[in-house]
């Protein structure tokens, strides 16, 4: 079957990163062929036609046709994946509350045209900033669709915690397993090392703990701002492999023995506020996410992980403040 895989923000620099890869077959594998729709703004459509002929000269076996389009009606009719990449950034003079609602006035309607077009096994991911609390927005207009098939990417967020752990230990990435990214893709989120095995021994217990403290979490949890700083524009490549990874687990499971970082609705797991779109550990199967269950909260890890839930309670109530959701 072919699978349809919507992108928003097609002529963006992510997209521009992703599209290539959906179509070479990295989001859902060797064996699954591809229609891409391509979801931009007016002003944009002229550049995503331009990505549209260069996928064309890519001549994929895998791509079976490209659609473009305005209209979220049209763009999401049919699909199957989608990844809703295209959102308003901040900018400067720009308060939280404008921020939120300008995201409302582009993931309200897209949650609704996927409420009303997508198809029955609709999976979503969303990607563009401020990335839980869109999908909430998004979700919240999709009364017909399961609540759990709306997540939010932390995936880069774990590949980061998997790469700075990596160097610290000289390890291959390879070697590390059961990190978690817990809570908000924002500043506040937690990356644990508590429960992360290197060599099957626990993480945190080789790593000083001053490094973990004061190195090893600021540094994940503030990489997309360091990004900016050094490229003059936010992660691209890494969020649109990131994408890849947290769609090719969802659909085709994680690997035994390890678990990966997804933002799902909460069902109040380890006291997360049931609802809101929190990181979590996870493993996908059948085609499901399941939260990891069982797992010890230490205090240092408590108060991290609820301060970065709170965050995202702050940023639900806001919006529903602002009747987005
Ligand atoms: N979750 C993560 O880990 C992560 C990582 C990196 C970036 N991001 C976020 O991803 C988003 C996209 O980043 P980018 O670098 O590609 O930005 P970009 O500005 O290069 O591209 C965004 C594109 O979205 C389009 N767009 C805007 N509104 C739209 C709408 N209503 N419908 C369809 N398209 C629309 C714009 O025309 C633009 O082409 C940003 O919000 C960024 O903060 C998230
Ligand atoms: O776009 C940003 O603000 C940063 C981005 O979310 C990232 O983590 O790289």
């Amino acid at each position: 079957m072919t699978v349809k895989v919507t992108v928003t923000g097609a002529a963006g620099q992510i997209g521009y990163a992703l599209l290539f890869r959906i179509a070479s077959g990295q989001l859902l594998g060797p064996d699954t062929p591809v229609t891409l729709s391509l979801l931009e703004i007016p002003q944009a459509v002229k550049a995503a036609e331009g990505t549209a002929m260069e996928l064309d000269d890519c001549a994929f076996p895998l791509l079976r046709g490209i659609e473009i389009s305005d209209d979220p009606n049209t763009a999401f009719d049919g699909a199957n994946i989608a990844l809703l990449v295209g959102a308003r950034p901040r900018t400067a003079g720009m308060e939280r509350g404008d921020l939120l609602q300008a995201n409302g006035g582009i993931f309200g309607p897209q949650g609704k045209a996927i409420n009303d077009h997508a198809a029955d096994d609709i999976r979503v991911l969303v990607v563009g900033n401020p990335a839980n609390t869109n999908a909430l927005i998004a979700q919240s207009s999709a009364p017909d669709v399961p609540a759990e098939r709306f997540t939010a990417m932390t995936r880069l967020d774990h590949n980061r915690a998997l790469s700075q752990l990596a160097a610290k230990l000289r390890v291959p990435v390879s070697e590390i397993k059961k990190l978690t990214i817990w809570g908000n893709h924002s500043a506040t989120q937690y990356p644990d090392l508590f429960h992360a095995e290197v060599g099957g021994k626990i993480a945190a217990e080789q790593v000083e703990e001053d490094w973990l403290r004061d190195t090893f979490i600021p540094t994940v949890a503030k990489r997309g701002a360091a990004i900016i700083e050094a490229r003059g524009a936010s992660s691209a490549a890494s969020a649109a492999n990131a994408a890849i990874d947290h769609v090719y687990n969802w659909v085709n499971g994680t690997p035994e023995g390890d678990w990966t970082s997804a933002a799902i609705p909460s069902d109040g797991s380890y006291g997360v506020a049931e609802g809101i779109i929190s990181s979590f550990p996870v493993v996908a199967k059948n085609g499901r996410w399941e939260i990891v269950q069982g797992l010890e909260i230490d205090a240092f890890s408590r108060a991290r992980i609820d301060a970065s839930v709170q965050e995202l309670i702050d940023e639900r109530d806001a919006v529903k403040e602002l009747g987005l959701i």
